[in-house]
């Protein structure tokens, strides 16, 4: 495996001091891209976190997200208007909160097959970032698992192989709903930048072997993220970063 990425751990007393933090960086991130700003979006507790956060930090910059591409890492493939839609809960809880005229959104096409589905959203990327035999990002932020899992890549499960494709199915995962599409690795590691958003004591435990347990023979999925020239962040909170002893830049309330 190659060298780990440069990382940087940033821990912070709360998710309330965490997510103005994360706005800013996507924000700054958005600023200083060179042309477009393709962003790649997790689900679970994230949506929440820069549904109530982002559209300040843009509003005090007055940045309008128009030359943005945003994406989502996973979905689950259920209806949109389901709960546990991704793109759903972004659709309702973000992007309507963020200046107008608003981001390019990819999806993934509802109603498809697993497969059809991946091969659907893979056609997306590659028409949004033609030229490029993987997408490169400008950030994706993802989340973490108790178990290690991050999108829906998942502990000892054979998709964390997979080196052709862009963006694969599960119908396994363990995880519900079972039935869910992934970004795989090799664009997790091409980005320029990715930032691991967990926070909660449920965390604990699983951040102490992926930052400080060493290297692992079968390393767990968000372990193996680690870009091959982009930059690899960390925003905990500090009840997920209670088990690390490691230098790690504390923040203070914000
Ligand atoms: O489908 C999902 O659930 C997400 O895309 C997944 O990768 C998520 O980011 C982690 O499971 C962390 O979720 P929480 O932040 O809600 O713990």
């Amino acid at each position: 495996m190659a060298a780990a990425a440069p990382r940087r751990v940033a821990v912070f007393p709360s998710p309330q001091a965490l997510g103005p933090a994360l706005a800013r960086l996507v924000a700054e991130r958005a600023a200083a891209a060179d042309g477009r700003f393709s962003l790649g979006l997790s689900g679970g507790s994230l949506v929440g976190l820069l549904a109530r956060d982002l559209p300040p930090a843009l509003a005090a910059a007055a940045a309008a997200p128009s030359r943005w591409l945003v994406a989502f890492c996973d979905e689950r493939l259920v209806p949109p208007e389901h709960p546990e839609s991704t793109a759903g809960a972004y659709g309702t809880q973000l992007l309507p909160r963020l200046l107008a005229p608003g981001p390019r959104v990819l999806a993934p096409a509802p109603g498809l097959p697993p497969a059809a589905a991946a091969a659907d959203y893979a056609a997306q990327l590659r028409q949004a970032f033609s030229g490029q035999d993987v997408p490169v990002f400008d950030l994706l932020v993802l989340g973490l698992g108790p178990d290690g899992h991050t999108c829906s890549l998942f502990p000892g499960h054979p998709l964390l192989q997979e080196e052709e494709k862009i963006v694969a199915a599960i119908t396994d995962s363990p995880k519900p709903p079972p039935e869910r599409i992934t970004l795989t690795l090799p664009v997790l590691n091409a980005a320029r930048m990715v930032v691991f958003v967990a926070t909660g004591e449920g965390k604990a435990a699983v951040l102490k072997r992926i930052l400080e347990g060493g290297e692992e023979e079968n390393p767990l999925p968000a372990a193996r993220v680690r870009p091959h020239s982009g930059q690899l962040r960390w925003f905990l909170d500090e009840a997920a970063a209670k088990e690390l002893t490691g230098p790690v830049e504390k923040h203070p309330d914000a």
